[in-house]
């Protein structure tokens, strides 16, 4: 098991610079861009970026990376540190939204009836204080209007506030997630909560997966190497790399030749348990394709790998996705959501996949990390709703299963009530499915670094993914 990241106290504002480095090695950096990269930032287009991309988000509903990306555009103007500054502190203060709150209205006497900019700037500010940066650089650097340093400088007593509290009320704030998850959370990882919470408040690492039908992950170090990218191995996925997290691979030359896709560690592993062999496979939700092009390579691109989906443009991107990695024995279709037409469209299919994959729309729940607003969209009402539908689609897609074949159910929740229960739920029903355990499949040792139980379950905290869950279940013959 990879070691769980240290541990930050929550709400105790630091005086000191928290290192940069992240493990992942970094990208060498021409002569040019090291003198852009060290020269210091301009604070004020700073942060009127973060302000506008941040107000997207939190006054206007918009997705996180839809802001950045809508507010980056039109800031052509922006050398590419100030860019990331720009995505960094907006992500930061969005993982740590509700901590920063609380502070504030400790720390600053008006805080409520101050208006929405200038109460956005004391948050951003605040979250940088938050995350390492030193109080005074940001009292100097944030455009504060007057009086409004001394609330930064009020923090550490706000803090103290915090830490004060007891735990049922503190732990959501300080985990920054609304009071339903914290619950959840509670249940799931008990005394481990408070660092399960603050794994999913860290940034998450680059990582890829090697196009295994162009060549392993040696080799495809040795081609980002050559393009001055280095990177390290996952821990467990042996098609892994993580990458330095300051790069658009995208602009690499080896991603547009498809050696490569962006793909967390724990996706990795899920795609790992579905082993699929070149004969018949269904990828039965299969997106944009994240696991679609690896099933593909499993399968070396030999027999019949159906990726359906209900999304016309995510199967667009599939398709794409998989020139590009010289994929050909994928079929892509699109399949209607409800109704009788669907059963229809999935006829000629049933009973006849060796494999199908059920990687099922959820709270995703364990991508905060990457999608730090989504907690504050989330209700219970949808939970309840991804739950009736993942049993559904478990019911609907294992009809295409032949005896002898896997079912494997997958999602990026880490809550029972989209994992396990849904499986419980599914076995009560179905006595001729039995669990295969995910050690089983992926060898003693890798079976032994996953932990203990039947099925795969990831976190951040624990592996150092993204939060993921797959139970393997096999047809009687
Ligand atoms: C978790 S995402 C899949 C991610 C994808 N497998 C990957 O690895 O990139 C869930 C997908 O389920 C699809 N979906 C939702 N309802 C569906 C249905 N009734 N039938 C098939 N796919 C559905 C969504 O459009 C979405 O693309």
């Amino acid at each position: 098991m990879a070691p769980p990241s240290k541990s930050r106290r929550f709400a105790r504002p630091s005086t000191k610079k928290k290192s940069s480095s992240p493990s992942s090695g970094k990208k060498k950096l021409t002569a040019a861009e090291r003198e852009r990269s060290t020269r210091p930032l301009r604070e004020d287009l700073v942060l009127q970026a973060c302000l506008e991309a941040y107000a997207l988000v939190r006054h206007e509903g918009r997705l996180s990376d839809r802001a950045l990306d809508f507010t980056l555009r039109r800031k052509a103007n922006l050398y590419s540190s100030e860019r990331r500054a720009v995505a960094e502190r907006v992500y930061a203060l969005l993982r740590r939204q509700r901590t920063v709150d609380f502070l504030l209205s400790r720390a600053h006497p008006r805080f409520d009836s101050v208006d929405a900019t200038r109460q956005d700037v004391l948050r951003l500010a605040t979250s940088r204080v938050l995350h390492g940066e030193p109080l005074a650089d940001v009292a100097r650097t944030s455009s504060l209007a007057p009086g409004d340093a001394q609330a930064l400088s009020a923090l550490p007593q706000a803090a103290a506030a915090l830490e004060a509290l007891p735990e049922k009320k503190r732990f959501p704030i300080a985990a920054s997630l609304p009071d339903f998850l914290a619950e959840r959370f509670l249940a799931l990882y008990g005394k481990d909560a408070a660092r399960a919470a603050e794994a999913m408040n860290e940034r998450a690492p680059l990582t890829v997966r090697a196009n295994l039908l162009k060549e392993d992950r040696d080799a495809l170090a040795k081609r980002l190497a050559a393009a001055e990218v280095e990177s390290k191995p996952t821990a467990l996925s042996p098609m892994g790399l993580h990458l330095e997290t300051r790069l658009n691979v995208f602009a690499l030359e080896c991603f547009r030749e498809g050696f490569l896709e962006i793909q967390d560690e724990g996706s990795q592993l899920l795609g790992m348990l579905v082993d699929a062999p070149p004969t018949r496979v269904v990828d039965a939700c299969a997106g944009a394709g994240g696991k679609t092009l690896q099933l593909a390579a499993q399968m070396k691109n030999r027999g019949d790998l159906h990726a359906l989906d209900i999304d016309e443009r995510r199967m667009e991107d599939l398709k794409k996705r998989a020139r590009r990695a010289g994929v050909h024995n994928v079929r892509a279709q699109l399949i209607p959501a409800e109704g009788p037409e669907v059963d229809t469209a999935l006829e000629a299919l049933v009973g006849k996949a060796d494999r199908v994959l059920v990687d099922a729309p959820c709270s995703g729940t364990g991508t905060f990390r990457r999608k730090p607003d989504a907690r504050y969209r989330l209700t219970p009402e949808d939970l309840e709703t991804h739950a009736a539908r993942q049993k559904a689609l478990l019911e609907r897609f294992s009809r295409m299963v032949k005896p002898g074949g896997r079912l494997i159910y997958g999602t990026c929740s880490v809550l029972r009530e989209e994992n396990e229960a849904i499986v419980e739920d599914f076995l009560a029903r179905h006595p001729e499915y039995s669990v295969r355990p995910v050690a089983e499949l992926l060898g003693a040792e890798l079976g032994a670094k996953l932990g203990p139980g039947p099925f795969l379950r990831l976190a951040p905290h624990t592996h150092g993914t993204d939060g993921f869950f797959a139970a393997v279940l096999v047809r009687a013959k």
